[in-house]
């Protein structure tokens, strides 16, 4: 269900941080290709050592990538296993997570933001239609391919990444720290992971990138009150100051799953969202008038 690669094929460059239970460094892997010696760019996703019992959950996720391929999901060359290493090898993504991206202090246009927001969901209509669920959509797991360049009228691309470690596998605090991406059923139990709950992180993550990348709880990490109490009084991420836009994200993160629109209703509700008059209105940059 992957293809295994040779520890020796690999080499290790910069380390570039972390995941859940994961680091992850830049590297090459070298191989043969008709009859020419190859050496790729690769992003080395390598399990904790103390964490080797998830090595099945890092695998199925390697499998999850490698057995559906679409434009707007991270391509996964394999997997390598050496002693206790487990490493997931990818393809080296040129300008890396979409959070740092964003709190990097870019600033990006309302309809660049639209154009990230219209390729995830495209990703998880794909997704949807197969039938899998994801389990960890955020802006950490959107990988940015191409800047893009408003001026040349170019789009960002981006890639959404392997969901990594199960939420079962998880242990509860690492559960609470994703919320408010992770749905509120499946706080109650994993096993309540469906595809609904995809909705919900979709919406979370659409917040994120309209906020530039800023986390959406930021205040509410304080000790004295608990991340949970933001689910148990049914509380809503601040509202954008465009409306339609809020909708959308209230509407995803419904908390009646069943209520969650379907990612065809996503993606027409995103296409009918009209940059123009807003971009006016609220964009940072000077509009040529
Ligand atoms: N400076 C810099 C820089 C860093 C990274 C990349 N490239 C890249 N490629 C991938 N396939 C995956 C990731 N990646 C990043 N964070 C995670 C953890 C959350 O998923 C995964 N980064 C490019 C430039």
């Amino acid at each position: 269900q992957f293809h295994t690669i040779k520890y020796e094929d690999l080499k290790w460059d910069e380390s570039l941080g972390q995941g859940s239970f994961t680091r992850i460094y830049k590297g090459y892997r070298t191989d043969i290709r008709d009859g020419e010696k190859h050496c790729t760019e690769v992003l080395l996703k390598e399990l904790d050592a103390c964490h080797k019992n998830c090595w099945e959950s890092f695998f199925e996720s390697a499998s999850l990538m490698s057995q559906i391929s679409h434009k707007h999901l991270l391509l996964v060359y394999g997997v390598s296993v050496h002693g206790e290493k487990n490493i997931m090898v990818q393809e080296f993504v040129k300008y890396g997570a979409l959070d740092l991206y964003l709190k990097r202090g870019k600033t990006v246009s309302v309809s660049w933001k639209l154009d990230v927001a219209k390729q995830l969901a495209s990703a998880l209509n794909f997704l949807e239609e197969k039938n899998i669920v994801h389990g960890n959509i955020c802006a950490k797991n959107l990988l940015l391919a191409r800047e893009g360049d408003s001026s040349q009228g170019i789009s960002p691309f981006i890639k959404l990444s392997d969901p990594g470690i199960s939420l079962a596998m998880l242990g509860k605090h690492v559960l609470l720290d994703r919320i408010p991406w992770v749905a509120p059923e499946v706080l109650i139990s994993s096993e309540n992971l469906t595809l609904e709950c995809d909705k919900w992180s979709f919406g979370a993550t659409v917040w994120e990138v309209f906020n530039n990348g800023n986390s959406p709880l930021k205040g509410y990490n304080l000790k004295e009150v608990p991340k949970r109490r933001f689910y148990e009084t049914f509380q809503r991420l601040p509202p954008s100051q465009w409306a339609e836009l809020a909708d959308l994200i209230n509407h995803c993160m419904d908390y009646q799953a069943d209520f969650r629109p379907s990612c065809r209703c996503i993606i027409r509700q995103l296409n009918s969202l009209i940059t123009s008059d807003y971009e006016i209105l609220h964009s940072t940059e000077p509009v040529a008038q």
